[in-house]
C-alpha cells in the first residue's frame, strides 16, 4: 500500500470502488430488512460476540477509510478467522448492505445492545476493491498494544483526527472481550464486566498501583502485560492512559462518572466510524437500539422451575473462544462459581451477592486464586461476574462470566486457555459463605441447596441433562460422579443450583473431596446466616465497631493503653467518622487528609519528587523509605511536618493517624492512591480499618490489607489475622 509506505494518509478518492458500488449502496435496504439485520446480529451479540464486533468496526474505520472492510476480511491473521467467516456469512443473508456497513452497523449496535450508549450510526460506506485500498496498512503502520502516550497521540491525533478525550474515550472500549493469547499473545479480560458497556474499565485504571507485570508466553513469543490481584488485565498501551497527566485526568473524570464517559464515547465512535467516508453518506441515521425487555427471561435459557414463574435462568455458550455463562435470577443470595478440573474441590470460587441497598441491587466480590491466574505454565481460568445492568432492572439480575475456552497453545509450554475439562459449578444459596469473603481464597464454604439442573456444553450449545425430574437425582449424585460424567464426554458441566430444600457444603477449602453429605432435612437451618441477616449486620457494625474499645497497648511506642472511644454509641460513631471517612482513598485528595480533623492525620514527610509515573516503581525501596520515615517519626527525629496542600500530588506521602494521644496507624499514599499503611493499635483490626476507609473494591483491598501485615509485621506488632466478615 503506497500510503501507509508514505505514511500519509490517503485522500479518499484514492478508494479503489468495489464493482456494482454505488453511493447509496446500503441505502437501498429497506426497515424490514434493517430489522431482520438487528435480530440476526443480536444473537451473535447475545451469544458473545458483542466485543468482537467493536473491536472490529474500529479496526476497519481506522485503517483510514476507504479501504472499509475488505482490507481487514482479507487480512485475517488479525482476527480470528472463523470471527471472520461470521461476518461474511451474515453478509451472504443480506446482500443489500456493504460489507463496510455491516462491519461497522454490528459494533455500533453491539455497544447499544451490551448496555452502552446510542451511536449515531448511518449508511453508505462503500466497499474497497481490496485489501490493498486501505490507506493506513493494519499491520504495519496501526497502533500496538506496546504503543504510550505519544504513539497514541500520534495514531488517533494526527491520522484519525480525534482529541485526548475521543482516545480515551475510546480506549474505554476495552472494558469488553477478552485478549486472547492464541490472537495477540495477550491474555485475560480488563474488566469484570466484559459483555457490558460501564466504566469499570476507568475505575481500575485509575489506580495503576494495583496492577504489576506479567509475563505472558505463549507459541508467538513472551510479551508483558499488568495484571491486578483480581485477575484482570491492562495492554502496556492501555496504561500510557496513566502515564501521561492530560489522559490520566480524563481517566479519572470518566472513572467517577460514567454518563460522561458514555456521551463522549457515543460521539468519538460514532466519528470513527464515519471517519474519511465521504460523499456516500446517508443523510439518515439507522437506529442501533436493540432493547431487551425489562424483566423477561431470555429465551434460551434453561429455567429453574422449567414450569410456572422462574426462579433463575441459567444461559451457557461457548462461542469457541470464550464460554460465556449468563444467570438471571431474580432472587436475593450468594453465588459461588468454581472453575476446576478432577475435582469438584476446587480454591476457584467466585462470590457475588444481590443485596437490596445498593443502587443496582447487585454487589459482587471476587475471587480469583494463584493457580487460575493467568499465568504461563498454570491454568488461565477466568470467571467474571458482572454487574446486573440497567436494562435488567426492576426484577432480575443478570450475572454473567466469561472462561477463556481451553485450546493448547505450545505443546512445550503446556500453555492453555482454561481447563475446563473438569466442570463449571454455579451455585445460588441463600446463605452467605463461611469465611472472609472479602480476601483471596477468603471463602472456605460455600453452600449449595437443591440442585435444579445440570447442563452439558457441546457443539451446538448447552444441552439440559437436569430437569426439574432429574433435578431430585441429580440432588443426590456425588460430585464425584457427575465430574466423571464431565470427563467421560469432554464436555463442561454446569450445576445449577438453589437455595429451597436442601443445604450441603459445596466447595470446602482445603479437602481434595468434596462434602457430599446427604441433605440433612432434618436441621434445615443451622446456624448460618442468610443474605439478609448478613445485611442486617453489616448496618451494625457500621454503627458499632466494638473492636476500635478494647484497649491495650500498642506497641509502637504506647505505653497507655489507648481510649479510643467514649462510651456512647453515637459519640462513638462521630469518632469514627472522624477518623476514617475523611481517609477513603478513592473520594479524598491527599491534600485534605491532614486537616480539618482535629489533627487526626499527622504528616511524616514525603518523597522528593514522584516516584509515579514510570512503570518501575520500585516497591521494596518505597516500603523500606516508609519504614524509615516511620521510625524517625516513633522516636521523634522526623523532620516538621509540612503544609499537604503545597504538596505535588504526584508524590509520595506518609501520613500517621493519630487519635488523641495514641497512635493508630501509619499511612502511605502515592498519587491520591493509598499505597500501603501499617497499624500500630493490635486491638485494632484490619478488617475494621478497611469498612471503616470504605476500602470496597476487591483489588484495593487485597493490597492494602497485604500491605498492612507485612508493615505491620515488621514495624513489631504482633501479626493479626483479620477475622471473617461476618
Ligand atoms: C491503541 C489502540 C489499541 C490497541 C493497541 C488495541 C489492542 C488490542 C488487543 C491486543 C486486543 C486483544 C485481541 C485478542 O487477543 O483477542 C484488543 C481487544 C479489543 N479491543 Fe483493542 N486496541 C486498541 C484500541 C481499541 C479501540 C479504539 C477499540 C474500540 C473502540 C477497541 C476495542 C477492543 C475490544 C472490544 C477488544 C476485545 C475483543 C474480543 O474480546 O474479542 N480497541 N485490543
Amino acid at each position: 500500500c503506497p500510503f501507509a509506505q508514505s505514511g500519509n494518509p490517503s485522500p479518499h478518492s484514492h478508494a479503489r470502488r468495489g464493482p456494482g458500488w454505488n453511493p447509496y449502496y446500503t441505502n437501498s435496504m429497506t426497515p424490514d430488512q434493517w430489522t431482520s439485520l438487528r435480530s440476526a446480529l443480536s444473537v451473535h451479540i447475545q451469544s458473545g460476540k458483542g466485543p468482537f464486533f467493536v473491536r472490529l468496526a474500529y479496526a476497519d474505520s481506522a485503517t483510514g477509510g476507504g479501504g472499509h472492510a475488505q482490507r481487514w476480511i482479507t487480512d485475517r491473521a488479525s482476527f480470528d478467522p472463523s470471527e471472520l467467516a461470521l461476518v461474511d456469512s451474515i453478509k451472504t443473508s443480506f446482500p443489500g448492505i456493504t460489507l463496510a456497513d455491516l462491519v461497522s452497523f454490528a459494533g455500533a449496535l453491539s455497544v447499544t445492545a451490551m448496555g452502552g450508549p446510542a451511536i449515531n450510526w448511518r449508511p453508505g460506506r462503500n466497499d474497497a476493491k481490496d485489501g490493498q485500498d486501505a490507506p493506513i496498512d493494519p499491520v504495519t503502520d496501526f497502533a500496538k498494544a506496546t504503543d504510550g502516550p505519544n504513539e497514541l497521540r500520534n495514531f488517533f491525533t494526527t491520522r484519525l483526527g480525534l482529541n485526548d478525550r475521543d482516545i480515551v474515550a475510546l480506549m474505554g472500549a476495552h472494558n469488553l472481550g477478552n485478549c486472547h493469547i492464541w490472537k495477540s499473545g495477550y491474555a485475560g479480560p480488563w474488566s469484570s464486566t466484559p459483555f457490558t458497556v460501564t466504566n469499570e474499565y476507568f475505575q481500575l485504571l485509575q489506580y495503576p498501583n494495583n496492577y504489576t507485570t506479567e509475563e505472558v508466553t505463549s507459541a508467538t513469543g513472551t510479551k508483558t502485560q499488568w495484571i491486578d490481584r483480581a485477575g484482570r488485565m491492562m495492554l502496556p498501551v492501555d496504561m500510557a492512559l496513566t502515564r501521561d497527566a492530560a489522559f490520566f485526568a480524563i481517566v479519572k473524570e470518566y472513572a467517577a462518572n460514567q454518563d460522561t464517559f458514555f456521551a463522549d464515547f457515543a460521539s468519538a465512535y460514532g466519528r470513527l466510524l464515519e471517519h474519511s467516508i465521504g460523499s456516500g453518506l446517508s443523510k439518515n441515521t439507522v437506529g442501533t437500539s436493540l432493547a431487551v425487555a425489562a424483566s423477561t427471561k431470555p429465551a434460551n435459557s434453561t429455567c429453574y422451575p422449567s414450569t410456572g414463574s422462574p426462579i433463575f435462568c441459567v444461559d451457557m455458550f461457548d462461542n469457541g473462544n470464550d464460554v460465556i455463562f449468563t444467570v438471571h435470577t431474580n432472587r436475593q443470595g450468594w453465588v459461588g462459581v468454581g472453575v476446576g478440573s478432577g475435582s469438584m474441590t476446587n480454591n476457584d470460587v467466585i462470590v457475588g451477592y444481590k443485596g437490596s441497598s445498593d443502587k443496582d441491587g447487585v454487589q459482587t466480590s471476587r475471587f480469583t486464586t494463584v493457580q487460575h491466574k493467568i499465568a504461563p505454565n498454570s491454568k488461565s481460568a477466568w470467571q467474571q461476574i458482572s454487574l446486573r445492568g440497567a436494562s435488567d432492572k426492576p426484577s432480575w439480575a443478570k450475572i454473567s462470566f466469561s472462561a477463556v475456552h481451553p485450546k493448547v497453545i505450545s505443546s512445550t509450554t503446556g500453555l492453555v486457555g482454561n481447563n475446563l475439562n473438569g466442570y463449571v459449578t454455579f451455585a445460588v444459596s441463600d446463605f452467605a459463605p463461611d469465611g472472609n469473603k472479602n480476601a483471596v481464597d477468603g471463602v472456605t464454604t460455600l453452600y449449595q441447596h437443591d440442585i435444579s439442573a445440570i447442563l452439558l456444553t457441546g457443539t451446538g450449545g448447552p444441552t439440559m441433562v437436569g430437569n426439574d425430574a432429574a433435578a431430585a437425582a441429580a440432588s443426590s449424585l456425588s460430585v464425584g460422579a457427575i465430574a466423571g460424567i464431565a470427563v467421560g464426554a469432554a464436555v463442561v458441566v454446569i450445576l445449577v443450583v438453589l437455595a429451597v430444600i436442601f443445604r450441603k457444603r459445596m466447595f470446602s477449602r482445603g479437602t481434595k473431596a468434596p462434602n457430599h453429605e446427604a441433605p440433612d432435612a432434618a436441621s434445615p437451618t443451622t446456624a448460618q446466616p442468610d443474605n439478609s441477616v448478613w445485611v442486617k449486620t453489616q448496618t451494625a457494625r457500621k454503627l458499632d465497631a466494638a473492636p476500635l474499645s478494647t484497649g491495650s497497648s500498642s506497641s509502637a511506642g504506647d505505653s497507655a493503653p489507648p481510649s479510643f472511644l467514649p462510651d456512647s454509641a453515637a459519640a462513638k460513631s462521630e469518632k469514627q467518622s472522624q477518623l476514617f471517612n475523611v481517609f477513603t482513598p478513592s473520594s479524598v485528595p491527599v491534600p485534605q487528609l491532614n486537616n480539618e480533623k482535629g489533627g487526626n492525620l499527622i504528616s511524616i514527610s514525603r518523597a522528593s519528587g514522584s516516584t509515579y509515573g514510570t512503570y518501575g516503581v520500585d516497591e521494596a525501596a518505597e516500603n523500606a523509605a516508609f519504614e524509615q520515615k516511620l521510625k524517625q517519626y516513633l522516636d521523634g527525629n522526623a523532620t516538621p511536618p509540612e503544609d499537604p496542600l503545597t504538596w505535588d500530588r504526584a508524590a509520595t506521602a506518609y501520613f500517621v493517624m493519630k487519635n488523641g494521644g495514641n497512635l493508630v496507624s501509619a499511612t502511605r499514599v502515592r498519587d491520591e492512591n493509598f499505597i500501603g499503611s501499617v497499624l500500630l493499635a493490635p486491638s485494632f483490626t484490619i478488617t475494621d480499618l478497611l469498612f471503616k476507609l470504605g476500602i470496597e473494591r476487591t483489588g484495593d483491598k487485597i493490597i492494602f490489607e497485604n500491605a498492612m501485615l507485612a508493615l505491620r509485621e515488621r514495624a513489631g506488632v504482633t501479626k493479626q489475622e483479620p477475622p471473617a466478615y461476618i
